[in-house]
C-alpha cells in the first residue's frame, strides 16, 4: 500500500545540535508504526516537524503529498497528541474541545462523540486543569479524534498512564490501525513497541538505525526457537539433529531447537514414536532481536552510523531492563 507519511532527507539544526540528521522513511497505513529511539534520539522534533511545527533546516516531510501547511482541512485529516497537558486548563473538557471543534470546523454534536470514546463523558463538565495525567491524555487523544482524521500521531502516549490506561491506549491505537487508518507513535520503550507496533523505525542521534515489521525481527532473531519437553530428549535430539536442527539443551534438561519449526518437530516425534510432553514456538523478544539486528547492521551497512547504532542498542536495553 502506498505510503501517507514520507520523510525525505529530513534535518533539524537547533544550534549546535543535529537534532533530525538526513531521516528518510514511510508510514504506511492500516498498521501501527512504532518509532522507536531514546531520550533525545529526535522523535518529537520529527513529530513536531509532520505537524508544521518546527520547519525542516533540510529535506522534507509530507501528508498525503502535501507539506502540513498546505492541508485543506489538517484537523479533519492528522490527528496528534504531542503533549498531553497541552490544555487549556481554566476550560473544561467539553469547552476546550468545542473551541477545537470551531477552530477546525468540525460539527459540534463530535465532541459528545469523541467524549464517550476516550471515556470522559462523566467529567465533561469538569475544569481539564485538575485531570490527572491520564484524564489528560484521554482528552488529548479525544482533541486528536475530534476530525475523525486518517492519520495519527502519538508521542509517548502511554508516559505516566496506569496499567488499565497503557492498555486502553494500545487497543485504541489496534483499532484505529485496523480500521484503515495510518497510526504514528512514538516510544522510548521496547517493550512498549513489542505490545502496539506492527512495524517500527529505530532512530538514534537523529539518524535511521534500523526497519522492520515485529514479527520478522522476533521471528528470524537466531533467540527464537521451540522449546520441546520429552521423556525420551537424547533420543529425540539424535532425530532432530540428523534432520538438520540445532538443539541446545535447557537447565530444565528441555530441547531448544532452532532451524526446524514445531509442526516438523511434531510429525518427527511421531514418526519415531517417541513422546512430547510439551512443544512451544518461542518468540525472541524484541530487544534481544534488536541488539542482533543492530550489530548486524554495523557488520554490513556502511550507511549505518556504527557508534549511533550501539549506543542506541544500549540504551533502549537499558531502559527495558529497568
Ligand atoms: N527547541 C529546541 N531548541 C534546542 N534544542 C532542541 C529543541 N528541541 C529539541 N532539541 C534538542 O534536539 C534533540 C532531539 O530532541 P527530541 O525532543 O526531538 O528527542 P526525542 O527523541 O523526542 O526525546 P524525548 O523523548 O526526550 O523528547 C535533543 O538533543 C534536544 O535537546
Amino acid at each position: 500500500m502506498d505510503s501517507v507519511i514520507k520523510a525525505d532527507e529530513l534535518s533539524k539544526r537547533f544550534g549546535d545540535t543535529q537534532a533530525v540528521d538526513s531521516l528518510s522513511f514511510e508510514v504506511r497505513p492500516g498498521v501501527v508504526t512504532g518509532f522507536l529511539g531514546p531520550n533525545g534520539a529526535g522523535k518529537s522534533t520529527t513529530m513536531r516537524m509532520i505537524l508544521g511545527l518546527d520547519r525542516p533546516t533540510g529535506g522534507s516531510v509530507t501528508v498525503h503529498g502535501k507539506s502540513y501547511s498546505d492541508l485543506p482541512a489538517p484537523i479533519q485529516e492528522v490527528g496528534s497528541v504531542l503533549d498531553a497537558k497541552a490544555v487549556q486548563s481554566g476550560l473544561t473538557a467539553h469547552a476546550h474541545l468545542s473551541w477545537m471543534a470551531k477552530a477546525g470546523g468540525v460539527p459540534p454534536r463530535r465532541v459528545d462523540e469523541v467524549l464517550e470514546q476516550v471515556g470522559l463523558t462523566e467529567v465533561a463538565g469538569k475544569r481539564a486543569g485538575g485531570f490527572s495525567l491520564g484524564m489528560s491524555q484521554r482528552l488529548g487523544i479525544a482533541g486528536a479524534l475530534l476530525g475523525d482524521p486518517r492519520v495519527l500521531l502519538f508521542d509517548e502516549p502511554v508516559n505516566g498512564l496506569d496499567p488499565e490506561g497503557i492498555q486502553w491506549v494500545r487497543t485504541l491505537m489496534r483499532d484505529l490501525a485496523r480500521e484503515g487508518r495510518t497510526v504514528f507513535v512514538s516510544s522510548h520503550l521496547m517493550n512498549e513497541m513489542e505490545e502496539t507496533a506492527d512495524h517500527v523505525l529505530v532512530i538514534g542521534r537523529g539518524t535511521l538505525i534500523a526497519e522492520a515489521s515485529i514479527g520478522e525481527l522476533t521471528q528470524r532473531s537466531s533467540h527464537a526457537h521451540v522449546r520441546v519437553v520429552s521423556p525420551d530428549a537424547a533420543g529425540l535430539n539424535e532425530v532432530l539433529a540428523r534432520e538438520g536442527g540445532v538443539v541446545r539443551t535447557g537447565e530444565a534438561g528441555e530441547l531448544l531447537v532452532t532451524e526446524l519449526d514445531s509442526a516438523r518437530i511434531g510429525d518427527l516425534a511421531l514418526e519415531h514414536r517417541i513422546g512430547v510432553h510439551e512443544l512451544t514456538p518461542v518468540r525472541a523478544s524484541l530487544e534481544a532481536a534488536f541488539l542482533e539486528l543492530t550489530a548486524d547492521a554495523a557488520q554490513f551497512s556502511s550507511t549505518v552510523d556504527l557508534s549511533a547504532a550501539a549506543e542506541t542498542a544500549r540504551a533502549l536495553a537499558d531502559e527495558g531492563s529497568r
